[in-house]
């Protein structure tokens, strides 16, 4: 149970309140005094209350916050209170609601705009109360007040006690796979007021026009990578009138690609920001953030489109700001290169000429034979300063930048074979003496990175060397 500082009775006239972005519980009637110090209190309870949901979840960033809500006029908070508790009661639960305009795949794998869809967005009671039917009290008012259905809700990230309660309270038990991070079960396009496919509808009842009903809205979905960060991509008119027929026929194969692209639950790996809905987004004019001239004034489809972009491009960046969850995955660790075995002894010591030391006579003369070990203290350890200067002439760095030798194989191997002057811009890095490019036609490309490793055909590497060229077009 929730404590505060204050007596939360004023504000729970009744055990369950529901608190729109006024941030008043919808009992309260006071005076202006009276509404800042409510809505104070409110904003410190909900703020309490999200942060501990969130953290009960796991989550980097609490999803319901006073502020949020304030900004949003499509949600509502419940909040279930024990007046008894204490001496000032207490607060047990939070359930936060709200209506969104989703793009979702009914059990056919058709996909359907549902406007101001029920969603379920935060729902938490505290840890102590859990299990003895607070959930179900508040889930229920809730129901009643919003006069929802539990299979016309759309989940958003359920976690497995939201699972499991759904499926104890409600026999919600078989998903429908969304390409997005909610959570639909059969049964949510069900019913006389179902969205037809492709079209528009709340899910509640809208009637569809024709035009909606038979346009493939032509959202590409398969297994590919780009499709795994990105989400669905529009594929427009053509491709997808070519594609179509074929996409109607296997509604199966379909579910399986969503199936394996779709995040699963509240834990599905965030998405990056799509480059493309941004592109189309920004000539979308309804939020205002573009001129509107190229998604907004196309007729219909591209209405469509911009709103698809923008579904997509909303629900990313609410994952990333949010951060309301982990990755699924930790990125990996970097992988350290494996620690070369000792290296043997060069069969011909190549002599190298530092160009005029500084005389330092407190340190040893810089060393004239390459060794692993002078390489290293040269190169491999960029964060020193070098035992002697190296000028461009001589690495052909044109900038020079320390920790990127680190940063690329911290080897006792690393050196610059940079006898010669070359054209500007070009970096090579380690290439093993005698190597020299030979054919005109090698050096030529604009953009070329080779990385090969050691025990591999070509000579190059067979000492565990890393070849590395990295060559850019010239500026001027
Ligand atoms: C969209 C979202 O908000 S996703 C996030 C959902 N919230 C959370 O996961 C936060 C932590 N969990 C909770 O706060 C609560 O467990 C809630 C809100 C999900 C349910 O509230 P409760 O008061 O426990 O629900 P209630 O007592 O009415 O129902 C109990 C049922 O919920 C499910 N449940 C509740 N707690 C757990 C748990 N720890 N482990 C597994 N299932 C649980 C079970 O089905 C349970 O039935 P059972 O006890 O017979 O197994």
């Amino acid at each position: 149970m929730v404590d505060f500082r204050f007596d939360i009775k004023p504000l729970f006239p009744q055990p369950i309140i529901k608190v729109t972005s006024n941030l008043l519980p919808h009992t309260f009637r006071g005076d202006r005094r009276q509404c800042l110090d409510a809505t104070s209190k409110m904003s410190e309870i909900i703020d309490s209350l999200g942060q501990l949901s969130a953290t009960s979840q796991g989550l980097n960033k609490p999803v319901t916050t006073a502020q949020r809500l304030r900004m949003c006029d499509t949600q509502t908070i419940y909040l279930l209170a024990d007046t008894e508790a204490g001496h000032n009661g207490a607060v047990a639960g939070l359930l936060k609601v709200g209506t969104k305009d989703l793009y979702l795949f009914d059990e056919t794998g058709q996909s359907r705009k549902v406007e101001n869809a029920p969603s379920i967005l935060d729902f938490y009671v505290h840890e102590t109360r859990q299990r003895a039917g607070l959930g179900k009290r508040l889930f229920e008012t809730m129901l009643q007040e919003e006069k929802w259905t539990p299979v016309k809700c759309s989940v958003d990230r359920p976690s497995e006690k939201l699972v499991g309660f759904l499926r104890k309270h409600y026999g919600l038990r078989h998903m429908i796979p969304q390409a997005n991070n909610f959570v639909l079960y059969h049964g949510f396009f069900d019913g006389p007021g179902a969205p037809a496919a492709n079209g528009n509808g709340n899910g509640n009842g809208d009637a569809q026009s024709p035009q909606h009903a038979t346009r493939n809205n032509g959202l590409h979905i398969t297994n590919s990578p780009n499709t795994q960060l990105f989400g669905a991509t529009y594929l427009g008119e053509d491709s997808n009138r070519r594609r179509g027929s074929q996409q109607q026929n296997s509604p199966n194969t379909l579910i399986q690609q969503i199936t394996q692209i779709s995040p699963s639950g509240r834990y599905g790996a965030p998405r990056p920001t799509c480059s493309m809905a941004e592109i189309i987004h920004a000539g979308n004019s309804k939020n205002g953030k573009g001129g509107g001239s190229s998604a907004e004034s196309n007729s219909g489809n591209g209405h469509d489109i911009a709103e698809i972009a923008a579904q997509l491009e909303q629900q990313t960046l609410a994952d990333i700001e949010a951060q309301r969850y982990e990755p699924e995955f930790e990125p990996e660790p970097e992988v350290e290169p494996e620690p070369e075995p000792e290296p043997e002894p060069e069969p011909e010591p190549e002599v190298i000429t530092p160009p005029s030391p500084p005389p330092k006579s407190h340190t040893p003369t810089p060393p004239t034979v390459r060794s692993p070990e002078v390489a290293e203290s040269i190169i491999g350890d960029n964060r020193r300063p070098p035992a002697f200067q190296l000028s461009k002439q001589h690495t052909g760095m044109k900038n020079r930048s320390f920790g990127v030798g680190m940063a690329v194989m911290p080897s006792s191997k690393m050196e610059f074979d940079q006898m010669e002057r070359e054209d500007f811009g070009v970096v090579k890095i380690n290439r093993p003496p005698g190597h020299d490019v030979t054919s005109p036609g090698q050096d030529n490309t604009d953009a070329m990175s080779t990385v090969s490793s050691g025990g591999g055909g070509g000579g190059l590497t067979d000492q565990g060397y890393y070849d590395l060229k990295f060559y850019h077009n010239k500026l001027w």
